[in-house]
């Protein structure tokens, strides 16, 4: 018979808990304040006013008191537009760029909500009851998202508890009978938790999808609609629903409805799903079979600062990696095959700077907040536009842009075109289907005048133009 997969025994090192590494943080860069020139656009009906300074947030002493000390002097614009909205209760979609400070965005108005209310843990009880659930997609985000919310509660009587897959089960429910007011999850270990009857839905107020757009894609949408549709789980109008992400698709806006309250705001910083202004993209063009020699190239010169490397696939990502070390290229790598205790080691090396390259796949893509990223590239392009302004992303966080790197490009005038409409360090690997689309479009254009000319010729002077001939000259191989 069949033993199934392996019971997962793993359990994470208990979190240090000194004040001095609960509220680490990086300082925000020169280009905080230009967050203020961005564009704001907020769609729906009344919307409150924006708040320009965190004293206007009325936050509880407490909570002032973890804002000062996490390093926040002014609030980011979806900051001053999405604590007001959410303290207001009102449902809300924002869109806002990388790094700019989403997560905060909802979790001091519902801390501070939580504090008005008097909320605390209580570990006297065999079903925990949270008042929050907030869902990412991945385990090293949710986590993060989690470690944000320690932090801002800290010295309150509000207990936020993490549970996501690759780490032991029992664990974390005794985690969660310990006391359980925001709870953090990725959905599927989230749904095993719920189903084995230790959370109760009936006193939720608050749902947050952080990375919307990926958490109601095709990939994870019937987990969201399995737990909006849980047993106890308050109805939407019931309920406050926030969705954070950079990117929304039309089509999944269009979904998203479906989960919030018809009233409910759309707070757009920026453009939609545009990337972060502070990034640098310049394109490398290179070979197929000289891929490997360039990357290790570009890392001898960005030496030891810090570079995620992104491939398409899990094998590749080993592959890579291996590469790199033997090149004594000090390089770590993490992907959904690695089990989740070598997740967290490789990513606790690369944000030490033990090993300042970080292979990844798609799974480092989202959310991931990791201090003086200076260079992202992409070894493999990702297959949609959303995924590549995530991934660079990762790099010009809070205001902060990183060194400039360049070098010799060899590159024709569609690559200058491209890179004239970009700014920051982003090194791209050329293999670019944009750019193969954009050379075959001009190929049918050129193509179709051709045509039209060889017809004049040949209605007027009668003697035609050889067009295959012709194009084959004229470089569009
Ligand atoms: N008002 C602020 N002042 C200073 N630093 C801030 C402020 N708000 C957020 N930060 C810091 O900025 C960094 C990025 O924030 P956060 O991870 O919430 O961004 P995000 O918008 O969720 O990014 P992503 O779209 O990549 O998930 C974090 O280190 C956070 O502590």
């Amino acid at each position: 018979f069949s033993k199934g997969p392996p019971k997962v025994t793993y359990v994470p090192e208990a979190l240090c808990e000194k004040e001095s590494s609960i509220f680490a943080h990086y300082e925000s860069g020169i280009n905080f304040d230009k967050y203020d020139d961005i564009l704001v656009d907020v769609s729906g009906s009344n919307p409150p006013k924006a708040i320009m300074g965190f004293e206007e947030a009325a936050l509880c002493e407490s909570l002032n008191r973890n804002v000062s000390k996490s390093g926040y002097k002014k609030p980011t614009p979806v900051q001053k537009h999405g604590i007001p909205i959410i303290a207001a209760g009102r449902d809300l979609m924002a869109c806002a760029q990388t790094g700019s400070g989403k997560t905060a965005a909802f979790l001091l108005p519902i801390l501070q909500q939580l504090m008005v209310d008097g909320v605390a843990a209580s570990q006297f009880s065999e079903i925990q009851e949270p008042e929050v659930i907030i869902v990412a997609p991945t385990r090293e985000l949710i986590n993060q998202i989690y470690m944000e919310a320690r932090k801002f509660a800290h010295g309150t009587c509000v207990r936020p508890v993490v549970v996501y897959g690759g780490i032991s089960t029992g664990h974390t429910i005794r985690e969660i009978l310990k006391g359980c007011n925001v709870l953090c999850g990725t959905p599927g270990r989230l749904m095993d938790i719920i189903g084995r009857g230790k959370i109760g839905l009936s006193k939720l107020r608050y749902l947050v999808l952080d990375e919307a757009d990926r958490m109601l894609d095709m990939g994870f949408e019937p987990a969201m609609r399995k737990l909006v549709g849980s047993p106890g789980m308050p109805a939407k109008e019931h309920r406050q629903t926030l969705m954070f992400s950079a990117t929304y698709p039309e089509d999944i806006q269009k979904l998203a409805a479906d989960f919030l309250k018809k009233d409910y705001l759309f707070l757009a910083v920026g453009v939609v799903g545009g990337a972060c202004s502070d990034v640098e993209q310049v394109v490398v063009q290179v070979t197929k079979f000289s891929k490997r020699d360039q990357l290790l190239e570009v890392l001898k010169t960005t030496g030891s600062e810090r570079t995620m490397v992104f491939v398409e696939t899990k094998r590749q990502a080993d592959f890579i990696a291996t590469f790199l070390c033997q090149e004594k290229v000090n390089t770590t790598s993490i992907h959904g095959d690695r089990e989740q205790r070598e997740r967290e080691q490789a990513l606790g090396d690369f944000r030490s700077g033990r090993c300042p390259v970080l292979v990844a796949t798609s799974v480092a893509a989202r959310g991931l907040d990791i201090k003086d990223v200076q260079h992202i590239v992409n070894f493999d392009l990702p297959n949609n536009i959303d995924e590549y302004v995530h991934r660079i992303g990762r790099t010009g966080r809070c205001g902060n842009t990183g060194r400039q790197w360049r070098r010799r490009r060899r590159m024709g005038v569609m690559m200058h075109i491209y890179i004239s409409f970009s700014f920051c360090f982003q090194v791209m690997f050329w293999f670019d289907l944009t750019f193969l689309l954009v050379l075959f479009c001009l190929k049918k254009i050129i193509l179709h005048c051709l045509i039209f000319l060889e017809m004049c010729v040949v209605l007027d002077m009668g003697k035609p133009i050889n067009v295959n001939h012709w194009l084959k000259s004229v470089c569009l191989r």
